[in-house]
């Protein structure tokens, strides 16, 4: 990924070059700045004395890289490389998810805690940004395993977060089993029950609808795109990336409001669903990719195209989900999208597109839900995982999941609003609504 910023105002070209100065290594990160520095600029022409604001927030309050030591099944020794990377509390503890995948480095925990921040403040919860993660590969692990990893890696974490100070939870690589090792492993050590994670099982402290919120709340954000055009799901024709947490979730609201739902994939290739995922598919992919941790490529239903990202399925589609990870969406896939007739593409996955696929999205006339607003119904409901915590009760299925719809629809008028005060489009919306937030906050808080 090159790094192409051009912009209009030369003290925000400044602070972008001291940026890229810094970590001239760490492309994904700067990726995640470039695009937040651009959509920020009508801002920064307004109101110059939040660029000294932005060059804090750009800088993480604090990098935590740290060993992990672990012993296979085999008596053999494996080291790891963790990392937590509390960004800001502007406006609330630490908080944002862990990652768990071969491909994690320092640019990547950087880009998506820097995301964080915004995602956050736009949840209108108190939630400040982080992230972690490491480079350890659950695939092809026992549970022994992943258990003696999940323990060595909170075993250093655990001096570092707290209920009110830092609040990981999952992302790639991290449900619910590997919480549960963690949050065992912080009892063990510190002698607290306290809510230090989100995502918790049911039975100590989690809270109804996590698991199923990120995907619920990007067909949610996707409904209040649609119904501002006088449009909703009803019979449309949908291609989803991925077969995560974040996919499966979707792809099971999208059927219940009547869309149909073509595509998933893995980082394998893709399966094609000519008459559309059902119910029972559904059901069929989650055991193979959820529960039995399988790839698509030994799925047996649908037509496998191996290698391949599913913006190519041969058909007409209207929306476009990427679920999956970064970058899942460049300019060769966008304009597929284009020839594909899509006119509304909405990101579950963090920074699923490019800038160049963002760009022909714009100049194409396509809707688009940028992952800093479309996915926030994870890290939303997160929130309301914390609140319970603190109140030491449970709400219903039907009150958590009443409060995340209010929230997308909070988030998606707080983006559009923006976008107008600022004749600008909702992904920049967004960034202004954010960011304004957190800002206010610093400026109040004084400089440190
Ligand atoms: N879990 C959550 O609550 C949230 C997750 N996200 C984002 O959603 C995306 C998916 O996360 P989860 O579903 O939680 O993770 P997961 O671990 O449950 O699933 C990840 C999915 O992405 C696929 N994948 C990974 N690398 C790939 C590649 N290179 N090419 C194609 N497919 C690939 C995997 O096969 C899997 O289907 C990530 O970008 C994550 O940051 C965003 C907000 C909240
Ligand atoms: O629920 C959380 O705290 C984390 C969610 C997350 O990592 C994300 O929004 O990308």
């Amino acid at each position: 990924m090159t790094v192409t910023a051009s912009f209009q105002n030369p003290a925000v070209g400044e602070l972008f070059e001291c940026v890229k100065a810094r970590d001239p290594a760490q492309p994904e990160f700067l990726q995640a700045v470039e695009e937040v520095f651009e959509t920020l600029e009508p801002v920064f022409d307004k109101r110059p004395e939040l660029i000294p604001v932005m060059a804090r927030l750009v800088e993480p309050e604090r990098m935590i890289q740290f060993r992990v030591a672990w012993v296979d099944d085999a008596g053999k020794q494996h080291v790891n490389r963790g990392y937590r990377i509390q960004f800001s509390t502007a406006i609330g503890p630490y908080k944002g998810g862990l990652r768990f995948h071969p491909t994690v480095t320092l640019s990547v925990i950087k880009f998506l805690g820097f995301e964080q921040i915004f995602k956050n403040s736009l949840t209108t919860l108190p939630m400040g940004g982080g992230k972690g993660g490491c480079d350890f590969d659950p695939k092809g692990k026992s549970d022994g395993e992943v258990m003696r990893f999940c323990q060595a890696f909170m075993t250093e974490l655990q001096r570092h977060i707290g209920a009110d100070t830092d609040v990981p939870a999952g992302d790639i690589g991290v449900g619910g089993r590997e919480v549960g090792f963690m949050f065992g492993q912080y009892k063990r050590i510190r002698n607290e029950f306290v809510g230090i994670l989100t995502g918790k099982g049911l039975s100590f402290g989690g809270s109804l609808i996590r698991p199923e919120a990120t995907g619920y709340g990007l067909v949610y954000f996707v409904q209040n795109m649609l119904e501002d055009k006088s449009d909703s799901l009803q019979g449309k024709r949908v291609a989803v990336s991925g077969s995560g947490n974040v996919a499966i979730y979707t792809v099971e609201k999208l059927l219940e409001l009547g869309a149909t739902v073509l595509t998933v994939s893995d980082s394998t290739g893709y399966v094609y669903f000519e008459d559309g995922l059902t119910k029972e598919l559904l059901e069929a992919v989650n055991d193979h990719k959820v529960i039995k941790r399988g790839r698509l490529s030994d799925f047996k239903s649908g037509k496998f195209v191996a290698g391949k990202r599913p913006w190519e399925v041969p058909t007409k589609f209207d929306i476009a989900l990427p679920c999956a990870t970064q970058n899942e969406v460049e300019k060769a896939d966008a304009d597929l999208l284009v020839k594909a007739g899509v006119k509304l593409v909405a990101e579950g996955a963090n920074m699923p597109s490019t800038s160049e696929a963002i760009a022909l999205y714009h100049k194409n006339g396509i809707e688009f839900g940028p992952a800093k607003a479309a996915n926030a119904g994870g890290v939303a409901v997160s929130g309301l995982e914390m609140a319970q915590n603190s109140a030491r009760l449970s709400w219903s299925r039907e009150e958590v999941d009443d409060k995340l719809k209010g929230i997308m629809k909070a988030i998606f008028d707080a983006s559009k609003s923006a976008a107008k005060e600022y004749s600008t489009h909702l992904q920049a919306g967004a960034n202004i609504a954010g960011f304004l937030k957190v800002a206010d906050a610093m400026l109040a808080h004084g400089v440190f």
